[in-house]
């Protein structure tokens, strides 16, 4: 067969394709006209993970598990807005690492808001401004997002699912490696390249700002005068192309397997999809043994812990809360007997939210 016999043949495929997915959207507006009906959330994250294992476990090849689910994210993030229009606010500005976990998980068919920080993206979603929110939770590096974390004893949202994006930093100018002056980027980004930015560009100035996509305006924005053409960017390689910067270093992260996790806050837990997590929030007796006391029930009940933060209640001085989150979800028998256990020797217990695991 020639070339054009055989772009003739995915010709015919491709109709077949675009009728197939039109045909399947058909059925996303019944759900979505039963949905509004219930007054039930249009975006089901462990229905989503169930349609991901499903068309992994059909595939036979050649196509790789990566690629169709890459096209399944885009293809339910489409279908989502045919239920209704999504708003999805992020910490923004656009070129952020949480904007491209939310392009991750919703694709490019929602519309996205930027957010001024952690707190306006509780605040968007608690007030009803946006559906769905992202916040960075962890990092493997530096742990816990304490900012992301202190909202959760403060607003009233829930976690509906998670969110897994390797970071990669890399270093972006538009002069040589030794006409380097100042290297801008955000506080977390610069740790993180501690060790590289010692080793190759030693003695240079390190210039804080709020976001890695704030400093590459900063630095785009002054590439006219002379001592800002020696100004360089530390982020994500997307922001090069969106601001005109040469890439002059890849992969400049001290640990090669910097991950950051994210969560998508919404208003509803999400339904079990077997592979799940959860994540509380213990207010704890000021009295001795407190934390062993709610760390028991995980052991008697073999379930595991995946984090655990200690964080101040902002009610009485010197009086802490407990951030845990474990494999399992709520609607598990082992979970509720170990959360009615740990129920009895708290205050309170605030379930964030059991939604899939990231992956
Ligand atoms: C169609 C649905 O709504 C959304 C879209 C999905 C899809 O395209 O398969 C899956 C889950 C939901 O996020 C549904 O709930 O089944």
């Amino acid at each position: 067969m020639s070339i054009d016999d055989l772009r003739n043949e995915i010709d015919i495929i491709d109709e077949k394709i675009v009728d197939l997915l039109n045909e399947r959207a058909k059925f996303v507006l019944k759900i979505g006209e039963i949905k509004q009906q219930n007054r039930s959330q249009v975006y089901v994250p462990n229905r989503e993970q169930e349609v991901y294992l499903r068309i992994t476990s059909k595939n036979k090849g050649p196509l790789s598990n990566e690629c169709l689910k890459a096209i399944y994210r885009e293809l339910m993030a489409g279908s989502l807005v045919l239920e209704k229009a999504i708003r999805v606010s992020y910490l923004g500005p656009e070129g952020t690492f949480s904007y491209f976990a939310a392009k991750q998980k919703f694709g490019s068919s929602v519309e996205y808001i930027p957010a001024r920080g952690i707190e306006c993206v509780f605040s968007d979603v608690a007030g009803n401004r946006c559906d769905y929110g992202i916040v960075p939770v962890e990092n493997t590096i530096e742990g816990g997002i304490r900012e992301t974390l202190n909202m959760f004893v403060k607003h009233d949202v829930k976690v509906c699912s998670e969110i897994i994006l390797p970071i990669h930093h890399y270093l972006m100018a538009n002069c040589k490696k030794e006409e380097i002056r100042k290297v801008f980027s955000k506080p977390q980004i610069l740790t993180q390249c501690k060790n590289w930015l010692a080793v190759n560009i030693p003695c240079i100035e390190l210039i804080e700002v709020s976001s890695s996509a704030e400093a590459a305006r900063i630095v785009a924005g002054a590439q006219k005068s002379e001592e800002g053409r020696c100004f360089a960017v530390i982020g994500n390689s997307e922001i090069s192309h969106k601001y005109g910067l040469k890439i002059l270093f890849e992969n400049i992260e001290d640990d090669p397997s910097n991950t950051t996790r994210f969560f998508v806050l919404g208003k509803e837990y999400s339904g079990p999809s077997g592979k799940d997590k959860t994540a509380i929030m213990c207010y704890v007796k000021n009295r001795s043994g407190a934390l062993v006391e709610i760390l028991g029930p995980f052991k008697s009940y073999s379930i595991n812990l995946t984090n655990i933060e200690s964080l101040p209640t902002r009610k009485k001085a010197w009086e802490y809360c407990f951030y845990l989150d474990f494999d399992g979800h709520v609607s598990d028998q082992n979970v509720q007997k170990a959360l009615e256990e740990i129920s009895k020797k708290c205050f309170d217990v605030k379930i964030l939210g059991s939604f899939p695991k990231g992956d």
